[in-house]
């Protein structure tokens, strides 16, 4: 199983490696040259399985022989032992035809944990194997850097800098960030908002003198294994309401389209996705996108959805990838129209992306409604990010066939915009009740590529 760039030139590499490297080095990302499938036969045999024995068949074919058999399964089995539900990603009824996917279990309360949990443990075992050091540097909206902290704090091979937007990201999610009291954990507070964060990280990638000397790795949904984990439970959720003799449909909270992507994979692997739906809230590129065919970014306004605050929307790329028949050369030309304000996508493209992907918008005030109705008709306590999907699900629901709308984060890490909503200020479990007595460590740093490779090597030096 080899990986290619979505910009065409940069070296295949397999399974390990483009996990280690996370950015390809002509600045695409990774995706996997074939597409493994599944027979109807082998989706069928998931039902009944457990959550974990689901992830070794259908990641497995991805890995080539980059990992044993045995390694493999011993890094799924440590990964979501954590996991506060048996289930690890249990469905739950909303309404008539309409379920949610509960993905906010693992230990920092998001999706997030899903792939982070299980790629600390691919690390690990590589670095074990290779002995070599890496430094991690990851951009986070809030809950990839939570995620990312708690996957890989006291690892012995890895250090790890996180960049987030200083005041734009809830107080559990900052503080799952700076209270970790871990030698090799660095939480970075920029000045600026999550696409700074992104676009230091991507120019990190780009220095490769800096890339080289610090053997930066990522654990962005830049990197392939990121959206891998992720397809796991598009196939256990599809197969526990009928798939393969059932179609279904998923409605996703969006905003660097790794989590829609991995749905987008499921469905080239064989499950019956009938439809995937991004839902975006008011930094609503993809839905402006999807509908007319212009990608332009506009300024990121801040919602009571934070982790959704983002205008470019990294893994859209690889979407456009294959939209675009593969051609890296027409890829690399849109990203670089990108630098200067945005692009218009090719009716041929529009026309490929529309037959798998649809995309609905949630204002705040619908938002704020969503969550208000779904605990007084519906008994459930959503965070804000999932309410933008139960909303734009609501529109998009089409017939018999079920929608599944995915609930990204527990209600707990944005308890001031739930309270707003309902009255109710929903609670930290018991493991996490003293984060508010935590010391915090973190360090400000300006919005400046220089200055923030200066404070990693002087970190890391240490
Ligand atoms: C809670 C939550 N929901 C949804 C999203 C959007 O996911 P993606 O970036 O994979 O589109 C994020 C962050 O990315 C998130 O943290
Ligand atoms: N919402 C994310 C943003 C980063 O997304 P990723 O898919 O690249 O990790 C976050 O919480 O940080």
């Amino acid at each position: 199983m080899q990986y290619i760039s979505t910009r065409g030139k940069a070296p295949e590499l397999n399974f390990e490696q483009a996990m280690l490297s996370g950015l390809a080095r002509d600045g695409g990302l990774y995706v996997p040259r074939d597409i493994p499938k599944m027979s109807h036969g082998d989706i069928a045999a998931l039902a009944g399985l457990s959550y974990e024995e689901a992830a070794f068949r259908v990641m497995w074919p991805f890995l080539g022989e980059s990992f044993t058999e045995e390694e493999f399964r011993g890094c799924i089995e440590r990964g979501y032992s954590g996991f506060g539900h048996d289930a690890r990603a249990p469905l739950k009824q909303l309404g008539p035809n309409h379920f949610l996917l509960e993905l906010f279990h693992g230990p920092t309360l998001a999706f997030k944990d899903f792939a982070m949990q299980l790629i600390g443990q691919l690390f690990q075992t590589a670095l074990q194997r290779s002995g070599e050091r890496v430094t991690i540097v990851g951009a986070t909206s809030g809950d990839t850097g939570s995620a990312a902290i708690e996957a890989f704090r006291g690892l012995d091979n890895v250090d790890v800098f996180i960049l987030y937007p200083h005041g734009r990201v809830s107080e559990v999610q900052r503080r799952q960030m700076t209270t970790p009291t871990e030698d090799n954990v660095h939480a970075l507070a920029l000045d600026g908002h999550f696409d700074d964060c992104q676009a230091r990280l991507k120019d990190m990638f780009n220095h490769f003198e800096f890339r080289d000397e610090v053997r930066l790795a990522g654990v962005n949904s830049i990197n392939w294994a990121r959206v891998l984990a992720q397809v796991v439970y598009y196939f256990t959720s599809a197969v526990s309401l009928g798939a393969p003799h059932r179609e279904v449909s998923f409605t996703v909270p969006t905003g660097n389209f790794g989590d829609i992507f991995a749905g987008y994979i499921a469905k080239r692997m064989g499950l019956p996705i009938q439809r995937l739906v991004a839902a975006t809230n008011q930094n609503d590129i993809l839905h402006r996108c999807m509908s007319t065919g212009e990608y332009r970014t506009d300024e990121v306004i801040p919602s009571i959805s934070p982790s959704m605050d983002i205008q470019v929307s990294s893994n859209f790329e690889r979407a456009l990838f294959d939209a675009y028949d593969r051609d890296g050369a027409a890829v690399g030309q849109l990203m670089d129209e990108l630098q200067s304000g945005g692009f218009s996508v090719s009716q041929g493209a529009l026309q490929a992306l529309r037959e798998t992907f649809a995309s609905g918008r949630a204002s705040e005030d619908e938002t704020r409604a969503t969550i208000e109705r779904a605990r007084t008709r519906m008994g459930e306590l959503l965070c804000p990010h999932s309410a933008v999907g139960v909303k734009v699900a609501e529109e998009q629901q089409i017939g018999e066939i079920p929608m599944i709308t995915l609930a990204t984060a527990h209600p707990a890490k944005f308890p001031d915009a739930v309270e707003a909503a309902t009255g109710i200020r929903p609670g930290l479990p018991p493991r996490m009740s003293d984060l508010f007595e935590r010391d915090e460590r973190l360090t400000r740093v300006t919005n400046d590529l220089e200055a923030i490779e200066t404070l990693i090597k002087e970190r890391i030096a240490k």
